[in-house]
Parts: structure tokens; C-alpha cells; sequence
């Protein structure tokens, strides 16, 4: 095991006491028939925390969710929501907690302010004179208030993940769930996302976002779990994830073949990344890598440090566990 796995098992080797999780799964699995969707997950997400769940397509990040939510039945393992195991005490705990998952929910002729209106009547905490109000501040807040007249049939899919959210963030609430926020969203519609996201967090909520864009991840969690194949692979706080790979230099160079020969005789790990030099800071250290380049007559314009990218460790904690 490298480094990272280790710093991220310790991480997960000092488990955060149970009345600090906003939402605990132990030994979790779901099979369909011979597929194994979700192998033996635990996952553990801190109260206040933004927790992404990162994986490829077909990782699972969907099935957990849905077992998070009582959507879908576990083969085996179990569920804890703020503190209350599911599905015994859903009644009490699921009004607590807003979610946006893929799948059927609005009806396509009401339109979008009529679907929440029928939302908002289901939720416990809306008094019946103050539902409208609500809606209409949901609708708002999701950039759909010029839009809630019209069918839900006729929406975009953005219009729809809009709606979504709009419907989970109706009422304050403890936990928000959303499964991949972003699809078919456009730049300015992740951005607003992301403000959401951050509004939620600076309130206290916690949030468990899923995504297959580590970029997303990166910009708007303060933890990560990284899914692969069904299974857990590292969970933890994003910060000391990032810092645990090795530290690159990125070399900015107008002789990029030349400087990527000298330091591969130096025994630098180096790659080109977007017409600069890349060097891994493993088995040299900066000044030295930068004293090669130049004794090998290479022109420096300027070399920084990076940091390592969510894309680097993802890549590193899959690879490893395959
Ligand atoms: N209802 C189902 N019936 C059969 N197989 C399923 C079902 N739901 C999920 N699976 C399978 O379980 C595995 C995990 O799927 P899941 O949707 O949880 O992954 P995901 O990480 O959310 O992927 P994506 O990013 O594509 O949504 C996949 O192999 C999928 O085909």
C-alpha cells in the first residue's frame, strides 16, 4: 500500500463517533441477480461535512444512495440516518432530509410550481397557509420562478434537475442527498449548484453530493469517498488526500523534448502536460530538477509548484485497487 491508502486508512481507522454522522452505512451490498452493485460499504459522512462520492460510471454511487435513502432494499448491511436506523424509524428521520435522485417523482402535465405545490403539501414542517410562500422561494432560489408556470413535460433536463433540487430544498433540513446535481446542466447552471452547495454548508447542513466530474468534487467538497466497483476504496477529508501524492514541479520551457530527455537521465520522473514539463519531486527536489534542466542548456521560463490533482489520486486509488 502506498502512502495515500495508508494516510486514508488511518483516516478511516479513527472512526468519527457515531452521534457526530449525519449518515452511517455498515456492510453494505446489493446484488441483482449475479451483478454485485455495492460490496461491503462503509460509509461514514460527519455531520456539516460536504461529502462527494466520486467513481466512474457504474461504481454504485446511485445504488448506495438509493439504499441511503430507503429507495431500494439492501441484500444485507445497514442504514443510519441522523442517528436512526432505516427503514424502522424512516417516518421520523426522512422529513429531516432532502434528496435529488434520478427517477420518476413530478408529474409531466402539472407544471413546475403545481409539482412542488403538491410536494410542499406533503411536507410536515410547511404549515398549510405558508405553502405557496415556500414554493415560490424554491422556485426562486433554483432560477426556475419565470419557468414554474409551464409543464413539467416541456423542461430541459436542467429545468428538471432544477426542479429537483428545488423540491429537496424546499423546507431547511439536516441532510441534503443530491445524485449527480449537475447532469445536463450548463456551466452557469454547475455554478449556481455549486453556490447552493456552499449556501447549504455555511448553514450548517450537511451535504452528500455524488459525481463522476473530480473537478466538481474538488471545488465543492470538504470530504471525499471514491467508489470503485462497487466497493469503498478511501474515504476522508479532502484536504490531506490531495497532500498525500508527491509533489510535482510544472516547468515552463520552450525545449520541452530536450528538458524531458535530461531529466529522465537524472532519473526524474517527467511527462508533458499541456506543452510544459511535469516532474514528480520523488527522487529529486526542486532546486535539483531546475539545476539539470539548466546544465542541459534548457531555457527555464518558469517553473511553479502543483499541487496534486483529485485526478492524479483518483487514478492512483483506482489503479491500486483493481
Ligand atoms: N435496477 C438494477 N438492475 C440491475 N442492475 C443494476 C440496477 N441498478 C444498478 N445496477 C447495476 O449496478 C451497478 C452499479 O450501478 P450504479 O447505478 O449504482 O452506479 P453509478 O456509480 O451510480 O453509475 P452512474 O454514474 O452511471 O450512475 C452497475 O453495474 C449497474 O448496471
Amino acid at each position: 500500500m502506498t502512502s495515500a491508502l495508508e494516510s486514508v486508512g488511518a483516516a478511516a481507522a479513527a472512526p468519527t463517533a457515531a452521534e457526530d454522522l449525519a449518515a452511517r452505512t455498515t456492510g453494505l451490498r446489493k446484488t441483482y441477480g449475479r451483478t454485485v452493485a455495492v460490496d461491503g460499504v462503509d460509509l461514514a459522512v460527519p455531520r456539516g461535512a460536504v461529502v462527494g462520492v466520486l467513481g466512474p460510471n457504474g461504481s454504485g454511487k446511485t445504488t448506495t444512495i438509493r439504499m441511503l435513502l430507503g429507495l431500494t432494499a439492501p441484500t444485507s448491511g445497514s442504514v443510519e440516518l441522523l442517528g436512526h436506523r432505516l427503514p424502522e424509524h424512516g417516518g421520523r428521520v426522512l422529513p429531516r432530509v432532502g434528496a435529488l435522485v434520478e427517477g420518476p417523482g413530478f408529474h409531466p402535465f402539472l407544471s413546475g410550481r403545481e409539482n412542488l405545490l403538491r410536494c410542499a403539501a406533503m411536507e410536515p414542517a410547511v404549515r398549510g397557509p405558508d405553502v405557496r410562500r415556500v414554493v415560490e422561494e424554491a422556485l426562486e432560489r433554483v432560477g426556475l420562478g419565470a419557468a414554474g408556470g409551464r409543464r413539467y413535460r416541456g423542461y430541459s433536463l436542467g429545468m428538471k434537475q432544477r426542479l429537483g433540487l428545488a423540491a429537496a430544498l424546499l423546507v431547511p433540513r439536516e441532510l441534503v442527498v443530491l445524485d449527480e446535481p449537475t447532469n445536463g446542466l450548463d456551466p452557469a447552471g454547475t455554478r449556481e449548484i455549486r453556490r447552493i452547495i456552499a449556501e447549504l454548508h455555511a448553514a450548517g447542513t450537511t451535504v452528500l453530493v455524488s459525481s463522476h466530474l473530480l473537478a466538481e468534487i474538488e471545488a465543492t467538497c470538504t470530504h471525499v469517498a471514491v467508489m470503485h466497483r462497487g466497493s469503498l476504496v478511501a474515504q476522508g477529508e479532502l484536504a490531506p488526500l490531495l497532500e498525500s501524492g508527491a509533489p510535482h514541479l510544472l516547468v515552463s520551457t520552450p525545449d520541452v523534448q530536450a528538458g524531458l530527455r535530461a531529466l529522465r537521465e537524472a532519473g526524474a520522473p517527467a511527462r508533458e502536460e499541456s506543452g510544459e514539463i511535469r516532474v514528480e519531486l520523488s527522487a529529486v527536489d526542486s532546486a535539483d530538477a531546475v539545476a539539470t534542466l539548466v546544465r542541459a542548456g534548457v531555457r527555464v521560463r518558469e517553473a511553479r509548484r502543483a499541487r496534486t490533482g483529485l485526478e492524479d489520486v483518483f487514478a492512483r486509488l483506482t489503479e491500486e485497487d483493481a
